[in-house]
């Protein structure tokens, strides 16, 4: 109907009727009102699908006529759609407040933009004016003064566009920094519950590729944008100023244009998203794959984790098969439509010429904005994808910069000169945030001396290691306290309490750097070489590491992949000893050693805790016996306590526990001492 009332005034122009007559108007705004009251209609028509009428309908209604719950989802999807929109526009608001340090540069970006943009939409008009110098006038005067308007306008307009795209690109390595920068500071300070829940991989994806999408959407989705607006502005007014009936041609076919590339631009959004979704469980599964290719091979599996694989690209080839179709069908209906709107502007535009109503001149500048604006219009609308993606990729990089951690981590808290190192568990009940329904420790009142060498014994999962946890501050007691010198754990600063209490874990990590920058981990420049050769004697590992070609320079590999379990071990030790610890903490930490370095590096311990207190989780007999003192936990609680001596006498849990291995123990006769003190305890 648009077109037709377009093509009627267009006729009505050409047989030489009064335009100035009111009829005429009238007519034609009939045809325009009919129009919008059609388009009224369709959007009625739109509504009355997803309201959430049908969901009035009753239970009975419901089971009689065999209604789904489409209509539910209907108005979810509406509910959501008009988050996602609120969140758009938060993210947008963010967006623009993160740029402000960028504020001048962004303006003299806008600045440049809008000269080149300008300087473009006045190359089309000059070309026509060389093509009717050359062809129509055949003036050399008229032809090479147009060509030389356009060349210098040209240069200027490449001038001012390359400004333009360096202050842009400066912007986003600028934003880039910030956003990275803020995201990772955010991350590291979250409490340690939060990483049990969360992936590293998604956490790598936010850090990675979310934060460049979300810097294109400022430095290169609104420059394309806004330099794409301020094009078209100009090239319709060229248009309209070159002939208004060749403009309206153009733009009565142009909606349909519109029309079909949105309809097929949302089916492709959606499926380009479900595409994503499909790639990004794919990468799990590699990265897991990948990342423990150790145990892969060691299971032989590696056809297993290839098959896993290979079903989740499946998924992604199969709608990448369907985003096939539809890219084809795009092409080929916007190209038949483009084809349609370039022969009717060729046959009217040749009309007009032809009957002396227009030059070939300005023919040639009017196709040549005609195609200016297809590109145009063109970017405007993948910008649009762009800037929507980067608004979703901005909400979930937010989220996690405003993420508040649930423990907070105390950087200007108590820092006593002294610390005795007396530690104190009073009435401790507690549950991991990511199981909060089971209880791991209930009741806990334990009350350790300073320079008290403490053995944490009992079978496994009775929660050994999360008392320790909790020592360090990693998780939040349900209920009770914990106390340092009489003083909570939370009121100490975090990187003091870190520096008084060190702790060598069940598999320690190593990070991929030298020995020596692995045992100094943490100290920024508090330390000497001799403090780190020291902590390495302590902890026996001065002898392995001088018999390596590069000593202490030697590299570890990621996650210390490229030394041996035991000397791992070792360097965790002496990572923990150079500290100078007021608690230490060993939670398996010389399990991976044999028996006579174990034996070394205890020694080491032992007579070095003069004012240290020492916690030991072990399941060895031979680190736990000389311990001031055992305490067993079983199931949460604390079963008993006392020497070794003391608790072998009392005919309790570790008496038995002690007898039954050592009955295992003599069934092997062959086995000598060094293996019996080495054996497994619990
Ligand atoms: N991060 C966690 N999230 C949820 N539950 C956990 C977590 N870590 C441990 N648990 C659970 O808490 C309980 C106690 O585990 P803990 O590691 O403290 O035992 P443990 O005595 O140190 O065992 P082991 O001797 O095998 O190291 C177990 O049931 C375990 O499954």
């Amino acid at each position: 109907m648009c077109i037709f009332v377009v093509v009627k005034l267009l006729g009505l122009a050409d047989i030489g009727s009064n335009l100035r007559d009111l009829w005429i108007w009238a007519n034609l705004s009939w045809g325009f009102i009919s129009c919008v009251i059609c388009g009224v209609q369709w959007y009625l028509l739109t509504l009355i699908k997803v309201t959430p009428r049908i969901c009035r309908v009753t239970e009975e209604d419901r089971r009689c006529l065999n209604i789904n719950t489409d209509c539910e989802e209907d108005t979810a999807e509406t509910e959501e759609d008009k988050q996602e929109e609120e969140v758009n526009k938060a993210s947008v608001m963010r967006l623009l407040a993160y740029s402000k340090p960028d504020l001048p540069y962004l303006l003299a970006a806008f600045l440049f933009l809008t000269l080149s943009s300008t300087g473009r939409i006045f190359l089309p008009y000059f070309t026509g004016q060389v093509i009717d110098g050359i062809a129509i006038e055949k003036s050399q005067t008229k032809f090479i003064n147009a060509l030389i308007t356009m060349s210098l306008i040209t240069l200027a307009s490449a001038i001012f566009a390359g400004l333009r795209g360096s202050i842009f690109t400066y912007i986003m390595a600028r934003l880039n920094l910030r956003i990275r920068d803020d995201l990772f500071s955010s991350i590291t300070q979250q409490e340690i519950g939060f990483f049990d829940n969360i992936r590293t991989g998604d956490l790598v994806s936010r850090l990675t590729s979310d934060t460049s999408t979300m810097s294109d959407a400022l430095a290169l989705n609104i420059n394309v944008f806004l330099r794409s607006l301020i094009t078209s502005i100009g090239v319709i007014v060229f248009m309209f100023k070159l002939s208004w009936k060749m403009s309206l041609v153009t733009f009565a076919g142009l909606p349909i244009i519109i029309i079909v590339s949105k309809y097929y631009g949302t089916y492709y959004e959606t499926l380009s998203e479900k595409v994503q979704d499909s790639l990004a469980k794919a990468n799990v599964i590699a990265e897991e794959a990948l990342s423990t290719m150790r145990t892969v091979r060691s299971f032989a599996n590696e056809g297993g984790e290839k098959s896993r694989y290979y079903k989740a690209l499946t998924i992604t080839y199969r709608l990448g098969v369907k985003l096939a179709l539809i890219y084809g069908g795009y092409v080929i209906s916007n190209e038949v439509f483009e084809l349609i709107l370039t022969i009717a502007t060729f046959y009217y535009g040749g009309h007009l010429v032809i009957t002396d109503q227009l030059t070939a001149g300005n023919l040639v500048s009017f196709i040549l904005y005609q195609i200016q604006l297809g590109e145009c219009l063109d970017a405007i609308g993948d910008v649009y994808t762009g800037l929507m993606q980067s608004l979703g990729a901005s909400h979930k990089v937010f989220e996690y910069i405003d993420r508040k951690p649930v423990i907070f981590n105390n950087y200007k808290g108590y820092e006593p000169d002294r610390l005795h190192g007396r530690i104190e568990f009073q009435n401790v009940n507690f549950s991991y945030p990511t199981r909060l329904d089971t209880t791991v420790l209930k009741n806990i009142n334990i009350s350790i001396e300073p320079g008290e060498i403490v053995a944490l014994v009992g079978p496994s999962g009775g929660g050994k290691s999360s008392l320790v946890n909790l020592l360090q501050h990693f998780y939040e007691t349900q209920s009770g306290q914990i106390l340092l010198d009489g003083v909570k754990i939370q009121n100490y600063s975090h990187s003091y309490l870190h520096r008084k209490i060190s702790m060598v874990g069940q598999e320690p990590v190593l990070y991929a750097r030298t020995i020596s920058e692995n045992i100094s981990y943490g100290l920024e420049e508090e330390f000497s070489q001799a403090d780190i050769l020291n902590a390495a004697k302590l902890a026996n590992a001065h002898d392995f590491i001088t018999k390596m070609t590069k000593s202490y320079e030697t590299e570890t590999g990621e996650k210390g992949l490229q030394i041996s379990g035991g000397q791992k071990q070792r360097i965790a030790i002496a990572r923990a000893l150079i500290r100078n610890p007021v608690v230490l903490i060993l939670d398996e930490a010389t399990s991976a050693l044999d028996s006579e370095s174990e034996h070394v590096v205890q020694q080491a311990i032992y007579s070095n805790v003069k004012g240290r207190t020492v916690l030991i989780i072990a399941h060895r007999l031979s680190t736990v016996e000389s311990a001031d003192r055992i305490i067993v936990i079983n199931q949460g609680q604390v079963a008993e306590e006392g020497r070794h001596e003391e608790l072998l006498a009392r005919g309790g849990m570790y008496a038995n526990l002690v007898k039954r291995q050592l009955n295992t123990l003599d069934m092997g006769s062959s086995k000598s001492q060094t293996d019996i003190t080495a054996s497994v305890f619990f």
